[in-house]
């Protein structure tokens, strides 16, 4: 075989001149000015000012928790679907409360999250020229500024908590250009992992929200934080996702970043120099229109679904939570038959910073509701895998848990979660509240416990209705009650009232006893039958 030697002549020339020569990627005269006219005729079509999503967006799925809304406005009174909220459903209770006694016998176990996250800034333009032996100045070669880091979120199969979640996200900003035409790296992007079941709403700013709080407080002493946060509205701009409709269905952004025609950068000569000059103010009546359309682009993209990002399953593409700045353009791109030196190029895009609550709503098929010590842990632990803590105690169960039940081989199996006890008032927040009533509201069917051992089970059952949200909110699900401790004394008598009870309302009803581990194969059978499951 022939050797190649890299001593021939030839190769050496080829060497040689391939050190010296720059690849030119820098647009011809005739190539800007192609650009520079099209952008001319950009006219009303290509910059539609109807607010509308990005088609990426317009697949977010909305979360299922609505909420009341008071639409204000619509176009064409105005530009944007104006609506008002109570300020509750913008922040997390749990976060603002100033002492949660509960906080650390909780443990790792963290269901809602408040995060700041910020996307990243476009690198700026360079201002450059090319420079070589024989030319003091040559033609312009500012290369782009890079596009500033995204923020996305993907659900995995393998988190489930949020406690790996940090309070602050911030995205890698895009380097600016440089000479040689070299473009700016962009930002680094930021990948947010969650557990299946996480919702991710817009919220504000906790700070903001607390000092809120304390002026409202300060004016009104009989308030409480509930009451605060539900009597005080948030007005927000919304679009809505079926073009030209007037339901709001995603809340829109504003990035805070130069108005079309200005973030000008200039070298030598000042920015007055060049405004005084009929080229330059030609050329930036164009590239007013170039800065059109990206802040065109930025507002379709720049939407959150008003009712949250559901990441109710595990996907393998990543969402865009918030999207980087756009990198500047480099004077690379300015240069024209009548601009030769242009010393100017365009800074970058900035990006967005926004609040975000992550609120993990576990996805059992079957959710058991009961006063505490009712006998929920004990009847979790009887039919399925799990482990939770049992106690004579009233709210040993302080963080959910979710149990498999297998119905046998070739039968499959469905999950059932054990959320802590429900109290009287838990609607007012008493006891630990309806915070942990999210793991069990996307749950087909429920599963209510009463204890026989109580004097009044249809009372507590009732009571037990009522604060989840009354007969109406029940009805919608499969319901199943199971009416546990039928050992104890007089239980045959309390049950038949339950019972009576729950035929008026075609519910089905189990009197079992979970200590003794008596009924409990025909209650997984009628709990696999509350969701259909045979
Ligand atoms: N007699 C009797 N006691 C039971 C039965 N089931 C549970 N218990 C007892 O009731 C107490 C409370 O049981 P748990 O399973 O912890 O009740 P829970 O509803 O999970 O309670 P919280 O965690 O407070 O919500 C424990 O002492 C259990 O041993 C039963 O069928 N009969």
């Amino acid at each position: 075989m022939r050797k190649i030697s890299l001593n021939t002549p030839l190769l050496k020339s080829i060497v040689r001149h391939n050190s010296y020569k720059i690849v030119d990627n820098a647009p011809k005269i005739s190539d800007n000015e192609g650009w520079l006219e099209s952008l001319k005729w950009k006219n009303a079509m290509d910059l539609d000012e109807t607010p509308q999503l990005s088609e990426s967006a317009n697949e977010y799925v909305s979360g299922t928790g609505q909420f009341p809304i008071t639409v204000v406005s619509t176009p064409p009174e105005s530009h944007y679907i104006d609506i008002k909220a109570p300020i509750i459903n913008f922040t997390s209770m749990k976060y603002l409360q100033e002492f949660n006694k509960h906080k650390h016998a909780q443990g790792n176990f963290i269901d809602v999250r408040i995060v700041k996250c910020r996307s990243g800034k476009g690198g700026d333009g360079s201002i450059s020229f090319f420079r070589d032996a024989g030319r003091s100045i040559g033609p312009p070669d500012g290369g782009d500024g890079g596009d500033g880091g995204s923020i996305f979120l993907q659900a995995v199969e393998s988190l489930d908590s949020l406690a790996k979640i940090k309070t602050t996200y911030v995205a890698g900003d895009g380097e600016d250009g440089a000479a040689a035409q070299l473009d700016g790296p962009t930002g680094n992007d930021i990948l947010i992992k969650v557990p299946k079941g996480t919702i991710v709403h817009w919220c504000m700013d906790p700070r903001n929200v607390r000092s809120y709080i304390q002026k409202e407080l300060q004016k009104e002493p009989t308030s409480t934080l509930r009451s605060v946060l539900e009597n005080n509205m948030l007005s927000l701009k919304c679009i809505s996702k079926y073009r030209y409709d007037t339901e709001p269905t995603h809340i829109q952004l504003f990035r805070d970043s130069y108005e079309s025609g200005a973030g000008w950068l200039f070298k030598g000569k000042s920015e007055e120099y060049h405004l005084d000059k009929d080229w330059f103010v030609d050329l930036n009546k164009k590239v007013t229109m170039y800065d059109d359309s990206l802040r065109s682009m930025e507002l379709k993209s720049d939407t959150i679904p008003l009712y949250g990002i559901d990441l109710d399953h595990v996907s393998n593409t990543p969402i865009c939570l918030l999207k980087g700045g756009k990198g500047g353009l480099g004077n690379m791109h300015f240069l024209t038959n009548i601009i030769r030196n242009p010393r100017f190029s365009k800074m970058g895009r900035n990006g967005l910073e926004q609040y975000f609550m992550f609120e993990l709503k576990s996805i059992a098929d079957l959710g058991l509701i009961g006063f505490p010590n009712a006998g929920k842990s004990t009847i979790l632990g009887k039919i399925s895998n799990a482990k939770p803590r049992v106690g004579h105690w009233e709210f040993t169960t302080l963080s959910p848990s979710i149990g498999t039940v297998s119905l046998g081989i070739d039968s499959g199996s469905f999950t059932v979660a054990d959320i802590p006890g429900i109290i009287e008032n838990a609607s007012q927040d008493k006891g630990l509240g309806l915070e942990f009533l999210r793991h069990i509201e996307r749950s087909r069917g429920w599963v209510f416990v009463v204890n026989l051992e109580t004097d009044q089970p249809l009372r507590d059952l009732q009571i037990l209705i009522k604060e989840v949200g009354g007969l109406e909110k029940v009805a919608s699900k499969n319901v199943l009650i199971v009416c546990n401790k039928a050992d104890t004394e007089h239980s045959k008598d309390k049950y038949m009232t339950v019972a009576s009870f729950c035929n008026e309302l075609g519910w089905d009803h189990i009197p079992i006893s979970a200590l003794r581990g008596e009924n409990i194969q025909p209650l997984i059978e009628k709990m696999a039958k509350c969701i259909n499951i045979q």
